[in-house]
């Protein structure tokens, strides 16, 4: 479980989280949602200390942020931010391999190339294994950038839009596979996504943040609704039901 008690930050005299209280479940796939400039990159990034937590408490199970060691929380939690500068003449095999650096420490074992073979095959990288990054496309890289954090097999993921620049047939294999490795490898994955029929579709949970507050938390059926995405976004939607789950056509 991730245990977010009483979470405020304020970047100079901007107040951007107010008091975030929010339990989150485990082995579950659960959709961020939210305007832009809601806080949900902020809360992210406090929640994997790449900025320090102000007030409140964030644990990652028995791991509590502040307390626990760097390499134990590389090994607790991967983060996709939204602004990754990875650089340089690297080639895919190798950033994926240093997605295992908390467990090898510079050292790679058979483990780590194991894990990196079975990465490239599930994330259907084959084809690029050998390729620079810098020889990529947009979208092909942010496979490749989401394929290193899967590859630090954490028991909790944090991935701010990794849909950005994917197309339709990846953004579905991204998120079969995250709710596979989310419901038969027990983790936890936290993705924010801006596209809420993705959300609808595949996620377990949707917190709903705007203005730095929670809003709402639940099953995407009692969450997406017309007057939450009213209230969320100002648009009117019209909420279809298919399979159980909602899906949203904007009616302007
Ligand atoms: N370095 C910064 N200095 C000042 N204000 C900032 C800084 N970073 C973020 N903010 C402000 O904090 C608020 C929350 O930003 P954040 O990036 O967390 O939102 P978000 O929900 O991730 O938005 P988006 O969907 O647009 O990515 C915004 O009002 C933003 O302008």
């Amino acid at each position: 479980m991730i245990k977010i008690s009483n979470v405020s930050h304020h970047i100079g005299k901007q107040q951007i989280l107010h008091d975030i209280s929010l339990s989150l479940p485990s082995s579950q796939v659960i959709a961020l949602i939210g305007p832009n400039g809601a806080g949900k990159s902020t809360l992210f990034s406090v929640m994997s200390r790449l900025q320090p937590l102000q007030a409140g408490k964030v644990s990652f199970a028995e791991h509590d942020i502040v307390s626990c060691n760097s390499r134990t929380l590389a090994t607790t939690v991967a983060t996709l931010s939204q602004d990754n500068q990875v650089q340089g003449r690297l080639r895919v095999h190798e950033l994926l391999m240093f997605g295992r650096y908390p467990y090898h420490q510079g050292r790679p074992t058979a483990n780590d190339h194991q894990k990196v073979d079975e990465i490239i095959e599930r994330f259907e990288l084959k084809l690029l294994a050998d390729r620079f990054l810098s020889a990529l496309s947009g979208g092909q890289r942010q496979r490749v950038l989401i394929a290193m954090i899967v590859c630090q097999d954490t028991p909790y993921l944090l991935l701010d839009e990794p849909l950005n620049s994917l197309d339709m047939y990846h953004a579905g294999r991204l998120m079969r596979e995250l709710r596979a490795l989310s419901h038969s490898q027990q983790k936890t994955v936290v993705i924010v996504l801006h596209d809420i029929n993705q959300a609808a579709q595949f996620a377990d949970t949707v917190v709903t943040m705007k203005d730095g507050r929670v809003m709402a938390t639940g099953r995407p059926v009692d969450v997406i609704t017309q007057e939450t995405m009213k209230e969320l976004y100002n648009v009117d939607v019209t909420v279809l039901k298919h399979q159980g789950r909602p899906v949203i056509i904007d009616s302007f």
